[in-house]
């Protein structure tokens, strides 16, 4: 099967839709950290629009598309339905009935738990693409990816609205995973 290829102009329209209205905020949630607030170009039809399609790029053969709590919630059942496939929301600790895999990890600015289910999924040997809104320090990346590996599933892609430089995420997962593919939208 061919890769889900999206046009010029489609990642060009997504591009935009992140300029015209993404937010900075200095110091939030914590003193030095410049965050990214991608909720006002979601909120907008053709923004959303826009950026479901784009994180769509480059996908060949997914199974299963799996969202990370809570920011990939929103974009990760929008991708499913465009590829056609089903979602899993990854989730942060505490969230899921037993039985659950879980996996504590360190992301830009705190610690985290991250769960999945351990029953009722069949995960083994499926492809599974990650979506998230924001790449940064790659921890969470890393961990949801282990998460999945350890349920028998197969990482293909991750796929992220925004890239943020200097922060060493893709390395990071090319450290921990390989050569996995890390498709983002756009870099800041
Ligand atoms: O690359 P990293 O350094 O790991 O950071 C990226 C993660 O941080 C944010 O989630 P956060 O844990 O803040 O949760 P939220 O979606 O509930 O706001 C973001 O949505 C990514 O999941
Ligand atoms: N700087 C940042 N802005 C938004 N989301 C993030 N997740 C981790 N770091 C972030």
């Amino acid at each position: 099967m061919v890769a889900h290829d999206v046009t010029a102009d489609a990642l060009a329209r997504a591009r935009a839709a992140i300029a015209d209205r993404a937010r900075r905020v200095a110091d939030f949630p914590k003193p030095g950290i410049a965050f990214k607030d991608l909720t006002p170009v979601l909120a907008d039809p053709e923004g959303l629009s826009a950026i479901v399609t784009a994180l769509t790029h480059g996908c060949s053969r997914v199974d299963l598309v799996a969202g990370i709590d809570a920011r990939g919630f929103l974009l990760g059942g929008a991708v499913a339905r465009e590829l056609q496939v089903g979602v899993l929301a990854v989730r942060k600790g505490g969230k899921l009935p037993p039985p659950v895999i879980a996996i504590d990890y360190q992301l830009e600015y705190g610690t985290a738990r991250l769960e999945i289910p351990a029953d009722g999924i069949e995960l083994v040997g499926r492809r599974v693409l990650v979506v998230d809104d924001v790449l940064a320090t790659g921890g969470t990346s890393v961990a949801a990816a282990r998460l999945l590996e350890q349920a028998g599933a197969e990482v293909i892609g991750f796929a992220v609205i925004m890239e943020l430089a200097g922060l060493g995420g893709r390395e990071t997962i090319a450290a921990g995973l390989g050569d996995v593919p890390v498709h983002s939208v756009t870099l800041d």
